[in-house]
């Protein structure tokens, strides 16, 4: 996005002289050129219209290298996943022009007559390229083009009528506009979508549709600088570039027009897991981006749910697997209320797949910590667990040291399921579009995922922050209750967890003695705390004997305490968490989507 008044407008002449320019002395050949230009124009056009809601096009091309870039961008369209038509009445009979018809004929794309065209474009097309005429118009329009011009302005009158009428997009100049001038009478064609190429011509300052884009990402510094050009930069590899202001969204019109092929009750497997193998099977195959990232509802005594994005371990007739840790919000709630819910979206199928769940209580809990503090865990991910769970041997030597007793094995426990489906009865699949079964959940649970059915006004606000909060993460930290917290096997607080009076409302102030303070405040990423060894604690971590592994200290929290200095980011690049010692208290930040309630600064 670009301030349009600090970019530069090219004259008709310039815009000439920069054409010759290139083909010159900077060895550039039009074949070249129209080919990025044509490029860039179907870019444009899919960064703002889906091809899954847009795909009808039709491409009317002039006679000129307009017209040339008009047939380039109809084959990247086509490979794009659209369904363009060519109208193109003056053919060139130039090799370079020869080619770019044959290329598409090659694809199967038709070519109709000016004569062919149908009489209600509004019915056929959901898009139309304007590629008639580019910087060399002059004059008023010859036939066939008037006639064409004329029904692009017709277009307009349907607009004022409210029935729905394809978007027009411009290649380089609104055919029939002025180059520098515009559409100086104000009855020419008033396109959607401009994409300039090589630089904006004068014309583009009276442009004032919703979209412009800039093309020709080819512009060597010696033209920006003999022209004194100042153009927006293409953000990374894209072809194009928006200039301007974006169109203001209206989040509540936002929706897709879900397609997808008919689901039934009677086609859903009698096995809900088997059901689930498939879908998931299907999800890696259509490329889904984290097809096991999950979202995780669990609720405590008090009953106010709260939602994480977790990842999918495992799952088979028993259930489903995923890891969390001993103290986490999530086990907390669970051991006070096992019921739980899962949703996986999967975008592109059109899909969502809920479970309801209840865990497999206490037992599955307590290998996790033994497994994950075991001496000689065989995976890798035991390991990372045993940062997860923590080093509170307090707690986990409870569990492993009877289980020493008993001569079992700790090392088998290296791959725990934390927890498990219980209750098959009550998980449900369903349709992200029709829900069909299991239906009083799909109901909850698809608007929370697609965020566009019409109860979300009503039902939406679950999870929404208060007035003056940030997200959901904060507003528990609030509460005391969001984070990990994890205490010195030996301290007061560990043995406070223990017996089980941690997760309270309001525990977690007291626990880490101020931090939440800090996090509430909102200026912290997270809060590591010298804590229950006090002073000589303190010191240590401050001069970094005690392990370096947070990223911000933050106010030390206890009213009169002190402010402590940011230490060295070290393992900021752990997903999961920001931070962990042998020896002193840890903080962890909970999971990596739910830090955005607390990374964002409040006013
Ligand atoms: N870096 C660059 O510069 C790049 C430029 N590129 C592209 O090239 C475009 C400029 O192409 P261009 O010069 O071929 O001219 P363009 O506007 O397509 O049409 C000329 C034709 O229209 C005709 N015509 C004119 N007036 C008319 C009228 N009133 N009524 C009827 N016909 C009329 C004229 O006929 P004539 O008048 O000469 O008989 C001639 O046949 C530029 O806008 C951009 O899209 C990109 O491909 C690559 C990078
Ligand atoms: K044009």
């Amino acid at each position: 996005m670009q301030n349009p008044e600090s970019i530069s407008y090219l004259t008709q002449r310039e815009a000439a002289e920069i054409d010759e320019t290139l083909m010159g002395p900077l060895g550039f050949s039009v074949d070249q050129l129209m080919e990025l230009a044509g490029l860039s124009v179907a870019a444009s056009i899919a960064e703002v219209y889906k091809s899954s809601e847009y795909s009808r096009v039709l491409a009317i091309c002039g006679p000129g290298n307009n017209g040339g870039d008009g047939l380039v961008a109809a084959r990247h369209l086509y490979h794009f996943g659209y369904k363009p038509v060519i109208c193109y009445p003056k053919r060139t009979p130039k090799p370079l022009y020869t080619g770019l018809v044959t290329q598409l004929e090659s694809l199967s794309v038709p070519f109709i007559s000016v004569e062919d065209l149908p009489l209600n474009l509004l019915e056929e097309f959901d898009i139309i390229v304007d590629a008639i005429f580019g910087f060399s118009y002059h004059g008023s329009p010859r036939p066939p083009f008037d006639g064409l011009i004329q029904m692009l302005i017709s277009l307009r009158n349907y607009d004022q009528t409210c029935q729905k009428s394809p978007v027009i997009v411009s290649v380089d100049i609104p055919s029939g506009w002025h180059v520098e001038e515009g559409d100086a009478g104000g009855e020419g064609i008033r396109p959607d979508m401009l994409v300039s190429l090589t630089a904006p011509k004068l014309c583009a300052k009276k442009f004032s549709g919703p979209h412009h884009f800039l093309g020709g990402r080819f512009v060597p510094p010696f033209i920006a600088e003999q022209y004194k050009l100042h153009l927006p930069s293409y953000p990374g590899t894209s072809m194009c570039v928006r200039i301007g202001k974006p169109q203001k969204i209206d989040v509540s019109a936002l929706r897709e027009n879900y397609i997808s092929p008919e689901f039934l009750e009677e086609q859903v497997d009698s096995d809900p897991i088997d059901q689930f193998r498939k879908w998931f099977e299907e999800a890696v195959a259509a490329g889904s981006k984290e097809p096991n990232a999950m979202a995780l509802s669990t609720a405590g005594k008090n009953g106010k749910p709260s939602s994480r994005m977790v990842l999918l371990k495992g799952f088979d007739e028993n259930g489903f697997v995923w890891y969390t840790n001993y103290e986490s919000q999530k086990a907390h709630e669970l051991s006070e209320n096992p019921h739980a819910s899962l949703l996986f979206y999967w975008d592109g199928l059109n899909r969502q797949n809920v479970s309801d769940l209840r865990r497999l209580m206490e037992e599955q809990m307590r290998l996790l910590t033994a497994a994950a503090t075991a001496e000689g865990s065989r995976s890798g991910a035991a390991r990372v667990r045993e940062k997860e769970v923590g080093l509170d041997r307090g707690i986990t030597r409870d569990v492993t040291g009877p289980m020493e007793e008993e001569g079992r094995d700790l090392g088998e426990l290296a791959e725990p399921r934390v927890f498990r489906e219980g209750e098959r009865g009550k998980r449900r699949v369903v349709d992200g579009r029709e829900s069909l079964v299991g239906e009083e959940i799909a109901r909850a649970r698809v608007r929370i995922a697609n965020g566009n059915h019409s109860d979300l006004n009503r039902d939406g606000r679950i999870g929404r922050p208060r007035d003056g909060e940030t997200g959901d993460g904060e507003r528990s930290f609030r509460e005391g209750r969001c984070g990990d917290f994890r205490a010195g096997g030996a301290s007061e607080d560990a043995r406070d967890w223990r017996n089980g009076r941690s997760g309270e409302e309001g525990r977690g102030t007291r626990t880490v003695n101020g931090g939440p303070r800090s996090r509430m405040d909102g200026r912290y990423e997270g809060v590591r705390l010298g804590g229950n060894t006090g002073r000589e604690n303190r010191r240590r971590w401050e001069e970094n004997e005690a392990g370096d592994s947070m990223g911000f200290i933050g106010n030390y929290g206890e009213p009169g305490g002190e402010e402590l200095s940011p230490v060295r980011r070290k393992q900021l690049d752990y997903p999961l968490f920001s931070g962990i010692d042998s020896d002193g208290w840890l903080f962890m930040m909970n999971h990596f989507f739910p830090s955005i309630g607390f990374r964002r600064r409040r006013n």
